[in-house]
């Protein structure tokens, strides 16, 4: 079976990362977070524009390399948080979760952080404190930068329909 995608473009990406920021800006501790640690690369745009949003200045990345395109290997850390400590106070931000695999790893670094992610499947769900959206696990999601407008034929053109 061919997967099934889901088509993120940057208009809905932007509306769901302004979502997430409005949830966040409510479970915010007193003062505010403390910073954001994005996980690079697919949290490094949501991190941005929720940096933006709840007006966090100090923004810090983990770096871990789980997928060779639709491809699983084995995860492994490129480079460890230098900032935020055991995560307390800090917020945790992935573009999705989808078998968890990335967020146990990163889980297992910052444990007291709020883990927060756009989108989720069901199989990751249980790992992260918060999403917007969730898909099927058999769902593929394509995010802007993985995809560009391209000619499709008109209908009239493709094969008849029986
Ligand atoms: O829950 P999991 O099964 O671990 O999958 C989720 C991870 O997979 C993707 O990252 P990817 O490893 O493709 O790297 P990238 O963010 O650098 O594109 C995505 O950005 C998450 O970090
Ligand atoms: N782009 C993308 N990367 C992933 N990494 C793990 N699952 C996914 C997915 O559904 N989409
Ligand atoms: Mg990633």
């Amino acid at each position: 079976m061919p997967p099934r995608y889901y088509t993120v473009t940057w208009d809905q990406l932007h509306r769901d990362s302004k979502a997430l920021a409005w949830r966040l800006s409510e479970t915010a501790p007193a003062g505010g977070w403390l910073g954001i640690v994005a996980i690079t690369r697919g949290g490094l745009i949501p991190a941005g524009i929720i940096a933006r949003e709840l007006d966090c200045r100090v923004v810090e990345t983990v770096s871990v390399i789980t997928y060779d395109e639709e491809k699983r290997g084995e995860p492994r850390i490129a480079k460890s948080p230098v900032a935020a400590g055991d995560g307390a106070g800090w917020l945790l931000l992935d573009d999705l979760v989808d078998t968890g695999t990335t967020a146990r790893l990163v889980r297992g670094l910052l444990p007291h952080a709020h883990f927060a992610t756009i989108y989720a499947k069901p199989a990751g769900r249980p790992v992260v404190d918060e999403f917007v959206t969730e898909v099927s696990q058999d769902t593929w999601i394509l995010f802007p930068w993985d995809t560009e407008p391209q000619f499709i034929a008109p209908i009239a053109r493709s094969a008849p329909v029986k």
